[in-house]
């Protein structure tokens, strides 16, 4: 019998698959459908310090090979978030669950951590060093120095699970840097990686961008980010201390994107575009496809291939 079982930070998950933070984790209806799915968990969409409604619309367009948005981080504000997850903890207390935030400096990110550790929160928090969308903002994932900076400052107050969602980057010397800085650090997981920012999906019929903000350049998902994804998930395995464990976010929509994930390393991914086109549903066609896939390879558990990719000598 396969189990598609994981554990992150010695939290169990009894799957390793749940949904990427910004999809169907808006408010308490799209998060509970997701608690009730076969998800092995759910992370918030991020969580600023002030309620925010984003960017104007249209903001996402779903193409055959994936999805571009610049949603500008709509959502409820932090403290709605973690109201919600104190609640639903209460009625599931052996389950873990994430809540992810972004600040727009480090003070905002200090400020969030403080909001957290003040209400009590167990869980895992996920701080968003990546959004794309937000004019005017860079992706602070890019700035080595600021994420240094951030990690240290966070560090010296906050003392409880945090992993980081990064940005994708493209350059070998860049995964040097970065594993770098985030070896230093007492973190829980890296999860790489966030979508493909400013990119451009062009309505040829109009000769027209598709979303309306920053004239139609936004964060690409789907299947045109696999190869970059799992480049990133193996690129900081084999760097990455190994108490940072890894969860693995980019073109996952089959069984065999969620294997080849884990085979690169991650223990843990998560889901986005392909949640967003399908539903919650997702979630028990890619944990069934997995365990086929498991199940033909004779694999019992994701520890029998977890980061074994295997190389050309
Ligand atoms: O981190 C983010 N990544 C995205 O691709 N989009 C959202 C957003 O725009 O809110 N944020």
């Amino acid at each position: 019998m396969v189990s598609t079982a994981t554990s992150i930070a010695q939290k169990k998950f009894d799957n390793c698959i749940m949904n990427a933070s910004g999809v169907w984790c808006y408010d308490e209806k799209e998060l509970l459908e997701v608690d009730k799915s076969k998800a092995a968990s759910f992370v918030t969409k991020s969580g600023t310090l002030q309620a925010r409604k984003g960017n104007p619309k249209p903001r996402y367009f779903e193409t055959n090979f994936g999805s571009i948005n610049s949603m500008g981080l709509p959502n409820q504000g932090l403290e709605y978030y973690l109201d919600f997850v104190q609640k639903i903890q209460q009625q599931n207390p052996n389950k873990t669950y994430f809540v992810s935030c972004t600040g727009f400096n480090v003070q905002e990110d200090v400020l969030l951590l403080e909001k957290v550790e003040n209400s009590g929160f167990k869980g895992i928090v996920e701080l968003n060093l990546s959004c794309p969308n937000v004019p005017g903002k860079p992706q602070t994932g890019y700035d080595f120095e600021t994420v240094d900076m951030i990690l240290k400052t966070v560090f010296e107050n906050y003392e409880g699970l945090l992993g980081v969602k990064l940005p994708p980057y493209f350059d070998i010397v860049h995964f040097d840097q970065m594993a770098k800085i985030l070896n230093k650090y007492p973190l829980t997981y890296v999860n790489s990686v966030n979508s493909i920012g400013n990119g451009l999906y062009i309505d040829d019929a109009q000769e027209k961008v598709v979303i309306k903000p920053k004239n139609g350049f936004g964060g690409i998902g789907g299947d045109y980010i696999k190869p970059t994804a799992l480049a990133n998930v193996h690129a900081f395995y084999q760097r990455l201390d190994p108490k940072i464990q890894i969860i693995g976010t980019g073109g996952i929509k089959t069984g065999r994107d969620v294997f080849e994930h884990i085979l690169c390393g991650a223990s843990m991914v998560q889901v986005g575009t392909a949640l967003m086109k399908e539903g919650p549903g997702v979630f028990e066609r890619l944990t069934h496809e997995l365990e086929m896939i498991m199940q033909s390879k004779g694999y019992e558990k994701l520890d029998d291939f977890k980061g074994k990719l295997k190389y050309i000598e």
